[in-house]
């Protein structure tokens, strides 16, 4: 049970006949793993099938050696995740909606709640309807919420979306912190490449629904100037196909 997750020749083609196909990964504990891509190279899909939303045609998700789909449950014990977009209830609270989200799991109270809205910044604006929040302060919710119960695992899909300088930067901390006091494990998806050179040990690039394996970030800076340049060589090469 080393690996917190593994992807087995996962394949999900829609109607269209886009999608994924055979992608393999390896994650190891601790690592911040940055999915990278272009639009519609296939990331939320294989995050939705990472998380139980949608149904592989082939291959399968385990996370901390559950399959996704024999045991979901055991599976996503210890994830939390955002996937898309954050959808809280908009006539409530970030308070009442963080309550709401801390009943699925055993002995989130109060202080637990007033935490994870102070380290997402939002704790000032704890008794605030979400109808008058931000996009960002929305985003800023939904980290809140996908932290709350302590998971082991975090899958984030752009979370960095709507965020601003200050909020990235304090989103950038929070996720070195958790993974070095808390060893969480990070999946996260994003088209600020910056962002995830910073963060990120691990990268990888998904272009066409093919996946190009996992890097590690210094590695990659051994023979690349920067991430960015790498990304755009390997989608020079890859993009077409
Ligand atoms: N429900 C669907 N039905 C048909 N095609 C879909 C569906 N969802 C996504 N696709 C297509 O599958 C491909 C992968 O989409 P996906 O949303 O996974 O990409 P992405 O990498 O997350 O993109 P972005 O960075 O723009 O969010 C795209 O070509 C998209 O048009």
């Amino acid at each position: 049970m080393d690996k917190a997750i593994v992807i087995e020749n996962l394949s999900k083609t829609y109607k269209n006949n886009r999608g994924i196909q055979d992608i393999n990964l390896e994650i190891d504990r601790g690592d911040i793993f940055g999915f990278l891509g272009p639009n519609g190279s296939g990331k939320s899909t294989t995050m939705k099938v990472m998380v139980g939303l949608m149904k592989a045609d082939k291959g399968d998700v385990r996370i901390n050696g559950y399959s996704i789909s024999q045991d979901y449950e055991k599976a996503m014990k210890k994830v939390g995740c955002i996937i898309e977009s954050v959808t809280p209830f908009t006539y409530l609270t970030a308070y009442e909606n963080m309550k709401l989200c801390g009943r699925f799991y055993e002995g989130v109270g109060d202080m637990r709640i007033d935490e994870c809205l102070d380290i997402t910044g939002l704790l000032k604006f704890k008794n605030e309807k979400i109808k008058n929040y931000s996009l960002g302060m929305k985003q800023r919710l939904g980290i809140a919420m996908a932290i709350l119960s302590n998971p082991e695992i975090l899958i984030l899909d752009e979370p960095l979306n709507g965020l601003d300088v200050e909020a990235m930067v304090e989103f950038r901390k929070l996720v070195l912190n958790l993974s070095e006091e808390h060893k969480t494990t990070l999946f996260i998806s994003s088209h600020l490449i910056h962002d995830i050179e910073l963060t990120c040990n691990k990268v990888g690039i998904l272009y066409g629904g093919k996946f190009s394996g996992v890097d590690s970030t210094q590695s990659i800076l051994k023979n690349y100037s920067s991430l960015e340049n790498y990304y755009l060589s390997e989608v020079d090469l890859n993009g077409d196909s």
